[in-house]
């Protein structure tokens, strides 16, 4: 089952963002020898795209953008078909050439989607602004089709905001059923902002025992598929783009269970009803300064 029978969804580009990304970020990539062509980290993103996941997850701080350039051209895929995002994060002051530095490593002459990875690095809303400033440039170039940002909160998206003439078409966030973000998913979509989740499966690998194991034993026996396919499938029709991935071609194959059944309107209300009766962050890299569960 390939992941184009995932739907996709609308930036406020207009362009179409796959629903379902394979991430680069995780611990299984590139953990020495950070200079060197790690062909560990090529094989699994060649996997990936051999079984449809057609959007990639980098950023600069991964040190993977090589490997993900090796392995698109090794997998002969058409560049139109596939959709590439990347991240600046050390070199935030100096965008447009962080972001041809990136172009050079993942050998692409854009990339689709560039965001600002994290907004911790400021000081003030002037330094934001003036990051987003740069961020519009770097757009209006074509080098970066769409632009937005991850780990923003709602103040951060505000400073943005005041000054922008192109609206943030991403906000990539920890998203998960017991990490919902309610104060800023919707919010946000009303802005034109859509969300997408890195850690959507934190429920199962990090956060067990927990409210939400009951439920997906029974949807796993429903729709005979994986309890990573359940959760992926509900980030996706909660309308966020979910941010996953594994260096194991079988989990691969589960979480694409995703794309071949649909919750009722009913499991999805049970998901995030069961989810908000606990509340667990999985990662450290999106912490917050005021309501943890913004
Ligand atoms: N923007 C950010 O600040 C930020 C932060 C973290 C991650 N990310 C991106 O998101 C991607 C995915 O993040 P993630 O790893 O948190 O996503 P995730 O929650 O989907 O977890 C994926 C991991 O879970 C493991 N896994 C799957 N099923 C499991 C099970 N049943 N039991 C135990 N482990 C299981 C996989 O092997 C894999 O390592 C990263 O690679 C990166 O590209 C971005
Ligand atoms: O995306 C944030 C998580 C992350 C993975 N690898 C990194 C290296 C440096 C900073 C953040 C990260």
């Amino acid at each position: 089952m390939a992941s184009n029978t995932l739907p996709t969804a609308k930036l406020n580009t207009g362009a179409e963002i796959p629903m379902l990304a394979y991430g680069t970020g995780t611990a299984h990539f590139k953990s020495s020898n950070l200079d060197q062509i790690d062909r560990k980290t090529v094989e699994s993103i060649k996997t990936a795209l051999s079984l449809g996941f057609y959007h990639l997850d980098g950023a600069e701080v991964y040190n993977t953008e090589a490997e993900i350039g090796i392995a698109i051209k090794e997998s002969s895929i058409p560049r139109e078909k596939l959709f590439i995002t990347t991240k600046v994060f050390t070199n935030m002051t100096t965008i447009p050439t962080a972001l041809e530095t990136s172009l050079i490593k993942l050998g692409l002459s854009y990339v689709d989607l560039y965001l600002i990875h994290n907004p911790f690095f400021t000081t003030s809303a002037l330094t934001l602004q003036t990051a987003w400033k740069a961020m519009e440039a770097v757009h209006r170039s074509g080098k970066a089709r769409a632009i937005g940002v991850s780990n923003f909160l709602r103040s951060h998206l505000l400073s943005i905001l005041s000054i922008a003439t192109i609206v943030p078409a991403i906000n990539q966030l920890e998203y998960n059923p017991y990490l919902q973000r309610e104060g800023i998913v919707s919010w946000s979509l009303e802005r034109g902002i859509r969300t997408a989740a890195y850690g959507p499966l934190v429920p199962i690998r990090k956060a067990r025992p927990g409210p939400l194991d009951a439920v997906l034993e029974v949807l796993t026996a429903k729709y005979g598929v994986c309890e990573e396919a359940v959760l992926l499938r509900w980030t996706v029709q909660m309308g966020v783009v979910a941010v996953t991935t594994s260096g194991k071609r079988e989990r691969l194959e589960g979480y694409l269970q995703a794309g071949g059944f649909e919750l009722t309107e009913g499991e999805v209300d049970e998901i995030s009803r069961v989810g908000r009766e606990k509340h667990f962050r999985g990662s450290h890299w999106g912490f917050d300064y005021g309501d943890s569960r913004e």
